[in-house]
């Protein structure tokens, strides 16, 4: 494959190392997204190790509600990633396009079953996607959740540090005070993804970093009026049994 062979359309969004476009194979008028990464940019940021490592896992990874990344290629100065394009977009949009900024309990529990279903998959083949909320998840045509930016998966289990950046609102108390952690964070930022989908908002926010911090550690929840009992049971079995079994 190479660049001629698609017809680059809009640009769908930003990433730290490039842009994404939606782009339409000439052949076939097959619809991707189209990701350019500047191999200046990656060399820079010491990060080509990374990415080469997130493309083996992605090429490895094939499941329907996990964004498939179809192929890649590359030129004298960019490595271009050909992936699936979801034609309805960025989900966390979707939650703030809602009228209260909610979704109802059937939507909640569509997506967070789908997003359950690609971390056991995830999982089963020994990756933690550590990166798990509403920005990084994608909706299909028929409404349908795609896992997307494995920005941060490691091979389980890990205790890799990585640079805290982005929302700290779904940090697992081990992954803020810096221990080992396993496959369990994603259950943990499942239970907070359930959270924020039924509130509309996660359950830590605070004014200040310090506040989330101490709330994750301390995992205090101040449940919004929102969320009925039996979505408070689940959210609570998936996010902290794990961590008393863990802590
Ligand atoms: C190193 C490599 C293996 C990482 C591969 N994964 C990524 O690059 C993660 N990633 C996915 C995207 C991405 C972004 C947006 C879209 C879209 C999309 N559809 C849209 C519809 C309306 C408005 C915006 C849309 N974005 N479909 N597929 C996408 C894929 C960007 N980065």
């Amino acid at each position: 494959w190479s660049l001629g062979d698609f017809e680059i359309g809009a640009p769908l969004g930003r990433g730290k190392f490039g842009r994404v476009y939606l782009a339409r194979e000439k052949t076939m008028h097959y619809m991707v997204a189209l990701k350019t990464l500047y191999k200046v940019e990656l060399v820079k940021g010491r990060v080509e190790k990374q990415v080469m490592r997130e493309i083996e896992i992605q090429t490895h990874l094939k499941h329907p509600h996990i964004l498939q990344l179809l192929t890649y290629f590359h030129d004298t100065k960019r490595i271009y990633l050909v992936l699936e394009f979801a034609a309805r977009g960025e989900l966390y949009k979707e939650l703030k396009r809602q009228p209260d900024g909610r979704f109802n309990e059937h939507l909640s529990a569509k997506y967070t079953y789908q997003v359950a279903d690609a971390l056991e998959y995830c999982h089963k083949n020994d990756v933690i996607h550590r990166d798990i909320k509403p920005e990084n998840l994608l909706l299909t045509y028929d409404g349908d959740i795609k896992l997307a930016d494995f920005g941060w998966s490691v091979h389980a289990p890990s205790s890799k540090r990585f640079t805290l950046c982005g929302t700290l609102d779904y940090l697992p108390p081990e992954m803020v005070m810096g221990q080992t952690y396993d496959v369990y964070v994603d259950h943990w930022c499942l239970g907070i993804l359930c959270y924020e989908f039924l509130a509309g908002k996660p359950p830590f926010l605070s004014d200040t970093q310090q506040e989330t911090y101490t709330k994750i550690k301390t995992m205090y929840i101040q449940w919004s009026d929102k969320i009925k009992p039996g979505a408070k049971d689940l959210i609570s079995k998936v996010t902290f049994m794990f961590h008393i079994f863990i802590l």
